[in-house]
């Protein structure tokens, strides 16, 4: 826990959970309910919800089975939670809950039912985690709510006291569908955990298609949404794609896959995957089956093809982290909404921008998905991509290039064309591969001449490790972990800064990526300012952040933190099931990091760990003494319920002193027998084996928009490349050495002069601000000790 509880809520920022439960405007009861396909994530959600409320002096609801459950009504259907009743949810998949496809809700009369129950269990404010239908029947329900009410009234079903209390329906949106097709978030609580099992079963379908030289079409979920499709097939490189939001004649796409395809068995390639969305449709708005697909395979180009249809498989299992994050802190964010909420307030639907929770509106939310819709039927379909977030047309342009590099003409003129070079330092990090991959087949595909730089700054001055990167060697490396080219921590001063620069003048290169974590953001630094004494450092060059620590200046997210997340995560998860199965245990858990708290403090978050230790913060001694009697409480409250072993995470670098087992030891000394501690190492698993899609598919957008950059920036600094004084001082100048990162909800270039000068601190090589501390604080409030949680709990 960190050692302060502060409320991010504005109109609560002064006020102790004591003030809050006794305030009136906490005195609220508050449902949460999920609806739609069940997506993984929707129990974290629930738990948030349910836990947020109660720490906020509210009473807490859940809605059994979606909007059945407020059709039929009574407190079989709205039943109150306490604290514990969500104990164990976040690594559960599915929803505990229940949910439903429920028709009646779809009639007036069915809403009618529902406003009743809802009065009649006293409730003031719903939370709808669902997908596009659920919260356009929330949308419709807040719309209808005023005549809905009025008829009870009128028709004496309820009474003037309850008409006044409950005149306004206090309603709040969080999307949870595995589709990812609700406009104004970026992702949807689900989405990613339903990629991760379609990324899996495509790299295990690849080895047995790779094996036989077959096709294989694999059909993905996403009724009208093709977002599952495109990601997956950006993160295995897949061939071809069917989604319904581009679709051609009937003959187009069978003649443009069929194109694809055989250059590809031309190159070399023994595989072939098409991935297929369940709503994938012709602009004759024609379903395209799986089977249709596999037929013209096989007619066509006489390939040895099967079909591999996912299902409910890519609804299964417990949530990766990004999901039970999104869904913790979409949660308390949709708690806090709702108590801000006045009757004049649009109701709000809680979503992601990037890296940054935001409140947007549900009406307009609701409005911008169903013109999708309406667009597709209309067969508009650019009007329908264009509705689509501006990060899903990104990364089809950016699957386009990728899958159609080094057999279609270039779109640059030969004038425009560079080589350009990549390389890997630091630590390795999920992701790495696919940034080269992406690297390269983009440039490919803009007729670039792209170079790895193999085993870092070390092999190039020692081995002139240079390697023009080949399209058939480079396949299959988005599913692969650590570092192909090879990655090292050695800066260029370290190793031979002249050799670097007489390699880069030997190879003209035009423009420079890095990839990796702080070693590589020194590198980069070091490179700009010896731009004045070596000409071939006069390029555009530019750092894609990777790194488990998380803790490169300019950027908010390193590529491969999310890959150790799900690895920290699934090893939190296998020794919590360990301590719970003996009852009375806790183990405190070494997390790797350097300085930066970032990993510990999201993978306490999404494990539920019950208390985490920075290196931001320290381990102040009444701190942990504070920790050891909350874990002291809590088992004297348990006695042995099941689900009652905890987690501790310790950053390694979180104190000297205190080390992992001397924490264990201190807490085993101060049960005196009542429970036990142990410590658990993970170590190096932390890097994780395969990078996760989130890491695949991030590493592709930010390669891209890498080189992207480097063309742009090009013009700004060739003229100065062999001139005598070189303005080492112009901002424009310098600024073509950039680190690219992602900052609140935009992905942004970032000066390395800026960086290294004014916001980094270089000492604890730590940026001066980090993005993620109020995120300590929704992790606190979701796991108050046992003795205030009886303060809270009803
Ligand atoms: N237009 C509508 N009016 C009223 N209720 C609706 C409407 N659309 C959907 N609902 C309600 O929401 C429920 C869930 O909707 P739907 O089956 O479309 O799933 P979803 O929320 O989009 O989730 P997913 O697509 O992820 O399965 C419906 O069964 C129905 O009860
Ligand atoms: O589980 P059900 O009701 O068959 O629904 C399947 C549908 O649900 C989703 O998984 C989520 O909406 C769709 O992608 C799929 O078409
Ligand atoms: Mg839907």
């Amino acid at each position: 826990m960190s050692s302060t509880v502060t409320e991010a809520h504005p109109n609560h920022s002064n006020k102790s959970p004591l003030e809050l439960q006794n305030s009136n405007q906490s005195k609220r009861n508050i449902a949460v309910m999920t609806s739609g396909g069940d997506a993984p994530g929707m129990n974290a959600c629930v738990r948030a919800v349910v836990r947020a409320a109660i720490y906020r002096g509210c009473k807490a609801f859940a809605v059994m089975e979606g909007y059945e459950g407020l059709v039929r009504g009574g407190p079989e259907y709205i039943k109150e939670m306490n604290w514990l009743d969500v104990r164990g949810y976040l690594s559960e998949g599915g929803t505990n809950i229940g949910t439903a496809r429920c028709m009646d809700f779809k009639q007036r009369q069915g809403r009618l039912k529902g406003c009743k129950h809802l009065i009649d269990a006293g409730i003031d404010a719903l939370i709808v985690c669902g997908g596009d239908g659920s919260l356009t029947g929330a949308d419709l329900f807040r719309k209808e709510w005023p005549s809905l009410i009025q008829e009870l009234k009128d028709t004496g079903v309820i009474s003037n006291e309850k008409y006044e209390k409950h005149k306004h329906l206090n309603i709040c949106g969080t999307v949870g569908s595995i589709d990812n097709d609700m406009a104004t978030t970026d992702a949807t609580i689900g989405a990613y955990s339903s990629l991760d099992r379609i990324c899996q079963a495509i790299d295990y379908i690849d080895a047995t298609a790779n094996s036989h030289s077959r096709a294989f079409v694999v059909e993905v979920m996403g009724r009208h949404c093709g977002w599952l499709a495109l990601m997956a097939g950006i993160a295995t490189s897949a061939d071809y794609i069917l989604i319904p939001e581009k679709p051609s004649s009937s003959k187009g796409w069978q003649d443009q896959m069929c194109q694809i395809v055989s250059q590809h068995r031309s190159k070399g390639k023994r595989k072939t995957i098409v991935i297929v969305a369940e709503g994938a449709i012709t602009n004759e708005l024609e379903p395209i089956s799986s089977d249709a697909v596999k037929d013209v395979l096989v007619d066509r180009l006489g390939l040895d093809t099967r079909v591999t249809t996912l299902g409910h498989v890519q609804r299964g299992g417990t949530a990766v982290s990004y999901d039970r994050i999104l869904a913790t802190v979409q949660g308390v964010e949709a708690v806090k909404a709702v108590l801000d909420s006045t009757p004049d307030t649009p109701s709000p639907l809680i979503g992601i921008e990037e890296n940054k929770i935001v409140r947007k509106s549900l009406v307009e939310a609701v409005e911008i998905t169903k013109s999708v819709a309406t667009a597709i039927e209309n067969k508009d379909f650019d009007k329908a991509m264009s509705l689509r977030d501006s990060e899903f047309t990104e990364h089809l342009s950016n699957f386009m290039a990728m899958n159609s590099a080094n057999h279609n003409e270039p779109t640059l003129p030969a004038n425009k064309r560079k080589s350009i070079a990549i390389i890997n330092i630091g630590a390795p990090a999920g992701g790495m591969n696919s940034a080269v991959y992406a690297m390269a087949t983009y440039c490919m595909s803009r007729g670039h001449t792209p170079y790895a730089i193999h085993n870092g700054f070390a092999g190039l001055s020692r081995h002139e490790s240079v390697r023009l990167i080949d399209w058939l060697q480079i396949e299959g490396w988005n599913s692969i972990g650590g570092s192909e080219i090879g990655t090292n921590r050695s800066t260029p001063k370290e190793t031979d800064i002249g050799m670097i620069a007489y390699y880069f003048e030997k190879y003209q290169f035009d423009g420079l990526i890095i990839v990796g974590g702080f070693e590589a953001f020194v590198s980069l630094e070091q490179l700009e300012s010896a731009r004045a004494m070596y000409p071939a450092f006069r390029i555009p060059m530019v750092l894609i952040p990777a790194t488990i620590s998380n803790n490169v200046p300019g950027t908010e997210y390193s590529l491969g933190s999310d890959t150790c997340l799900n690895s920290l995560m699934q090893y939190c998860d296998v020794v919590k099931q360990s301590a719970s199965a003996t009852r009375d245990r806790t183990f405190v858990i070494d997390v790797q990091g350097g300085n930066s708290g970032y990993i510990a403090t999201f993978a306490a978050l999404a494990c539920g760990a019950q208390a985490s230790y920075v290196p931001e913060e320290g381990i102040p001694l009444d701190q942990l003494e504070a920790d050891i009697n909350s874990l002291k409480e809590a088992f004297a409250v348990e006695k042995g319920l099941s689900k009652s072993g905890k987690l501790v995470l310790k950053s390694t670098n979180a104190s000297k002193v205190l080390t992992t087992q001397v924490i264990a030891d201190i807490i085993k000394q101060e049960a005196n027998g009542q429970f036990d501690a142990k410590t658990a190492i993970p170590g190096h698993v932390q890097q994780g084996g395969l990078p996760s899609p989130i890491d695949r598919t991030r590493a592709a957008r930010f390669s891209i928009k890498a080189v992207q950059y480097i063309e742009e920036q090009f013009d700004s600094i060739a003229p100065y490349k062999y001139v005598i004084d070189f303005p080492s001082d112009d901002k424009k100048v310098a600024s073509t050495a950039a680190v690219l990162g992602v900052k609140s909800s935009h992905l942004k270039f970032t000066s390395i002069r800026q960086l290294y000068d004014f916001e980094t601190e270089l000492g604890r090589r730590m940026p001066k601000k980090i993005s993620w501390n109020k995120t300590r604080d929704v992790a606190d409030q979701l796991v108050v000790s046992d003795a205030n949680r009886s303060l809270f709990s009803h």
